[in-house]
């Protein structure tokens, strides 16, 4: 596989937090690749290490061995301040806390990283994302006047403003109502399916997995499953399945 097609590419990542007298693996190892417009769920009971992958991979958190690729960049090789820009520049994020600020409108949250790293935002792009999210009419609006699909909706449009390689999410749909949830989850898929972002999404619910065109399952740390497509009620069988193997080792 090309470089180029791989958005994001993981080596034998290992983190462990703690100390040396009580060690905690959070990952032992995972390998991954995350193509170039393709949509990946990251699934896992829980403490299975699924933030600790989306933090280490995103340059959140620098992982005790192993290697991050972001495209042609290693992340290793990178000083904090050169991994703040890359994050800045590069990469989205979008979590179950849609930390949006109450005293700004739609508009001035969805720009505010780019000003606050003094980076022009572009009037032309801004109009396109904020179509693409369905956020037209809501722009002057403030968070506390949205529904909290509408609120992750400008969370999303602001991971998408600085035009990112890929957006990580975790858990996205955690604080909405299942109607909500699928509209922003069919919009994360549209992001994929027209216009070739790429989504690594942490979640727990199958449902929310099964709009992802693969999935990774992740126990004690490392990868398990990595299963194309699954459906949910696939899903919610290999995550039940792990919880009871789980419970009788
Ligand atoms: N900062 C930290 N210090 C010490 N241990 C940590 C830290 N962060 C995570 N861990 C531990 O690492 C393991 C993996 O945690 P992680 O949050 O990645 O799991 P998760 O699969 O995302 O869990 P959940 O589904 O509950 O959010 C857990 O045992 C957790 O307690």
């Amino acid at each position: 596989m090309s470089v180029h097609t791989e958005a994001v590419r993981v080596e034998q990542l290992t983190r462990v937090y703690g100390t040396d007298q009580q060690p905690v693996t959070a990952l032992a190892g995972v390998d991954a690749v995350f193509v170039r417009g393709t949509f990946t769920a990251v699934m896992g009971p829980s403490g299975s290490g699924k933030s600790t992958l989306l933090q280490t991979a995103a340059g959140l958190d620098r992982p005790t061995s192993g290697r991050v690729r972001l495209g042609d960049t290693e992340l290793s090789g990178l000083s904090e301040t050169q991994l703040t820009k890359l994050r800045r520049d590069r990469i989205g994020f979008v979590f179950q806390a849609f930390n949006l600020l109450g005293a700004l409108t739609v508009e001035e949250n969805i720009v505010l990283p780019s000003r606050l790293a003094g980076v022009r935002v572009d009037r032309g792009w801004l109009a396109e994302v904020v179509q693409r999210v369905g956020l037209d009419d809501r722009l002057t609006h403030r968070p506390s006047e949205l529904s909290g699909g509408q609120q992750q909706r400008v969370a999303i449009a602001r991971a998408l403003v600085t035009r990112p390689e890929v957006i990580f999410c975790d858990e996205p749909t955690g604080a909405l109502d299942t109607a909500t949830a699928a509209d922003v989850l069919t919009l994360l898929r549209m992001l994929v399916d027209t216009h070739g972002q790429t989504v690594v999404m942490v979640t727990h619910d199958p449902v929310a997995a099964s709009y992802a065109d693969r999935v990774l399952v992740l126990a004690d740390g490392r990868l398990v499953l990595d299963l194309p497509q699954p459906g949910a009620t696939r899903i919610a069988e290999v995550l039940a399945t792990l919880g009871r193997s789980r419970v009788r080792s």
